[in-house]
């Protein structure tokens, strides 16, 4: 049996068409069940659902052979905990977006920088965060949160966001800019290193078959 990690939400869904277009389909809606193991229609293939950040988790010790996982989530890992363990094959091409820095509208985040002011910043991505202004030569003080970082600067918390960007639309709902990307995001297939080579029959060919579903023109359009 293969296990595939995914997280609910954006992952799940569009990881599904590139898994039907290596002939799997998934049993059941994660919106709907409180399944946490979801069948497919190969009986040597199942999907386990995990919160985004703990797809790495469960695949570098075993929980699941491989997983899908955006880009800031596996950078945050890697830099927390290593890579030792994990085969990163294949840049999905979904679920693309881009890491940012935020401020409110009315704030001269340039002017602060070149005065040297040292800056608070709230985000979830506190090593990607620390190693951009570290790199930039920006003082900051970083703040940790878990969500609804748009909301750090609107209420004083903090003078600037690190967070994911795709239309802008929460951002300017919220009347904030950008003011620095930092990376571009997409999602990328983990593998278990080990799994790969105990199970390379069954691990490799669904590999291959993702690699090319992530090649199609309506992938890399997106
Ligand atoms: N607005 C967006 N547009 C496109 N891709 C996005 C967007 N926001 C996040 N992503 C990507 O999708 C992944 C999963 O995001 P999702 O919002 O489903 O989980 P999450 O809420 O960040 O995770 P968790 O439940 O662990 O807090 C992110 O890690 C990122 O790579
Ligand atoms: O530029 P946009 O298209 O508006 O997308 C950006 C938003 O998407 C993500 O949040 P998400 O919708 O995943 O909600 P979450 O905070 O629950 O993760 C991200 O954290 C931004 O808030």
């Amino acid at each position: 049996m293969l296990t595939l990690a995914l997280s609910k939400g954006r992952i799940f869904e569009d990881t599904l068409p590139m898994l039907a277009r290596a002939g799997i389909t998934v049993s059941g809606d994660p919106e709907s069940t409180r399944k946490l193991i979801l069948p497919t229609n190969r009986p040597d293939v199942r999907v386990v659902l995990v919160r985004a950040s703990d797809v790495p988790t469960y695949v570098r010790y075993g929980g699941a052979d491989i997983g899908v996982a955006g880009l800031d989530v596996l950078r945050e890992y890697i830099a927390g905990s290593g890579s030792d363990g994990l085969y990163l094959p294949v840049d999905l091409g979904i679920a693309r977006c881009r890491l940012s820095v935020a401020v409110r509208h009315d704030f001269d985040y340039a002017g602060q920088v070149k005065q040297g002011a040292r800056l608070r910043v709230a985000t979830k991505y506190l090593h990607m965060a620390r190693e951009h202004f570290a790199t930039k030569g920006v003082h900051v003080d970083l703040v940790k949160l878990y969500g609804s970082m748009e909301l750090a600067p609107l209420t004083g918390l903090a003078d600037a966001i690190v967070d994911l960007v795709s239309t802008g639309g929460t951002l300017k709902a919220n009347g904030l800019v950008e003011v620095e990307h930092i990376m571009d995001i997409s999602a990328r297939l983990i593998v278990n290193q080990a799994a790969l080579k105990t199970r390379t029959a069954l691990l490799k060919p669904l590999i291959d078959q993702l690699r090319e579903a992530a090649q199609t023109p309506e992938e890399t359009a997106a």
